[in-house]
């Protein structure tokens, strides 16, 4: 399998505190990766990395290919972060319009993918709002529709689902599988949630900054004789 990502013997510090410590991953191209683990042990870190957003004290980060940081993926890879970047005096429709030239989307291209992301969190009949008017679950659904803005190869997303009815939690998750089946894209996602886990194809269980072990949802549980992720989870730690 070709590797979208890759990351080798990464650690990263900050002033004291072992932030990540020698984490190796390989993520397949076309396919979904969730990392696992509780609050503190690093994901967003290991995601802001893959980003190009920090810069690991030692080890390598690859994404399609080429080493980050590097701007010209900027294009290539979408980002939603943990805690929403958006323009709140702005509608919904004028973030995505600001956010979509970035990436100078022609007008045609930047329409269609309006509409494309608008509707994929259900926020069509919103746009017209202001931001400073959504609600926390609103401002997550624009924030994903943004990292999804310029049809990305690789979309990285830290707890996209936080904050979002089941329904469209579900639909969001529907959607991803998608487009990792028909269009091929690379998808990394951070959950706490583990059904959301058992749909990734590959999982790393992080714990403390270092991965306690990885593979696909079933391959754990099966190797770990565990019923559940989470008993995998405690099971790993402990070895
Ligand atoms: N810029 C920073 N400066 C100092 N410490 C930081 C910084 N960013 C993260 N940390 C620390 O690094 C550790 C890992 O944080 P990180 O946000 O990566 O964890 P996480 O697994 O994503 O947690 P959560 O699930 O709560 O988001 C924490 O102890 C955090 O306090």
């Amino acid at each position: 399998m070709q590797h979208a990502v890759s990351v080798k013997n990464v650690s990263k510090r900050y002033r004291k505190n072992n932030v990540l410590r020698q984490v190796d991953l390989m993520i397949g191209a076309g396919s979904v990766y969730g990392l696992i683990g509780p609050s503190g042990a690093g994901k967003t870190t290991l995601v802001k990395m893959v980003v190009g957003m920090e810069v690991p004290d030692q080890g390598e980060i690859h994404v399609l290919g080429q080493s980050m940081p590097n701007l010209s993926l900027m294009q290539r890879i979408g980002y939603m972060a943990q805690s929403d970047a958006l323009y709140f005096e702005l509608t919904g429709r004028e973030n995505l319009q600001f956010f979509g030239s970035l990436y100078q989307l022609k007008s045609q291209q930047l329409k269609e993918r309006m509409k494309y992301v608008a509707d994929l969190v259900n926020l069509e009949k919103d746009l017209s709002k202001k931001v400073s008017t959504y609600s926390g679950g609103m401002k997550r659904r624009l924030s994903l529709a943004i990292a999804f803005i310029q049809n990305p190869d690789v979309l990285i997303l830290d707890e996209p689902t936080v904050g979002i009815d089941p329904a469209l939690r579900l639909s969001i998750w529907n959607e991803l599988l998608r487009l990792k089946n028909e269009e091929g894209k690379t998808i990394i996602v951070t959950t706490h949630v583990m059904d959301e886990a058992e749909k990734c194809d590959c999982i790393a269980m992080i714990r403390e900054g270092a991965i306690i072990t990885t593979g696909s949802p079933s391959a754990l549980k099966k190797n770990y004789s565990a019923n559940n992720l989470d008993d995998v989870f405690l099971k790993a730690g402990r070895m």
